[in-house]
């Protein structure tokens, strides 16, 4: 099976004790599970042009300050993914859900109560785990 590279970021918010989720639409893959918000690489795209362009597209900000997380690989049933998140630490703009789907600004320490895509456990692990420091 073919890997599909996706870039998501991990918006804080200004404090640094929030991160912007996006809700999965019920039709899309993993569907009813919150996101950090991002999508699919284009071919040949470096990373970083593409977590700018999707989080223009989906949420409608210019990121402005941006640095690499960790990456996840993921194999489900029907596909595999390489998962690169970056921290985002500022941008312009006020995030709206462009696509229509419901956004929320949401503590760290609150990551434990809601759904996931399977793959993101890893990072929602690190990310409790800041919370409590
Ligand atoms: N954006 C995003 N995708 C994730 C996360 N975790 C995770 O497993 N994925 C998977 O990575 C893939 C990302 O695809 P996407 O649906 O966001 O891609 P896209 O924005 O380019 O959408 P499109 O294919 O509808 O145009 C999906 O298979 C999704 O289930 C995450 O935290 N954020
Ligand atoms: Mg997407």
């Amino acid at each position: 099976m073919k890997t599909i590279d996706v870039v998501a970021g991990v918006i804080f918010n200004g404090s640094g004790d929030k991160v912007l989720l996006a809700l999965r639409k019920p039709e899309q893959h993993q569907g009813n599970r919150w996101e950090f918000p991002g999508g699919k690489l284009e071919a040949g795209e470096a990373l970083q042009d593409g977590l700018v362009r999707e989080l223009q597209e989906e949420i409608g900000i210019v990121v402005t300050q941006c640095q690499p997380r960790t990456i996840i690989e993921h194999s489900y049933p029907d596909k595999q993914v390489r998962l690169h998140f970056w921290d985002v630490t500022a941008f312009e703009g006020e995030p709206a859900g462009c696509e229509g789907q419901t956004l929320r600004w949401l503590a760290l320490a609150e990551l434990g109560a809601l759904e996931f895509p399977e793959a993101n456990q890893a990072i929602v692990n690190e990310l409790l785990a800041a919370a409590i420091k």
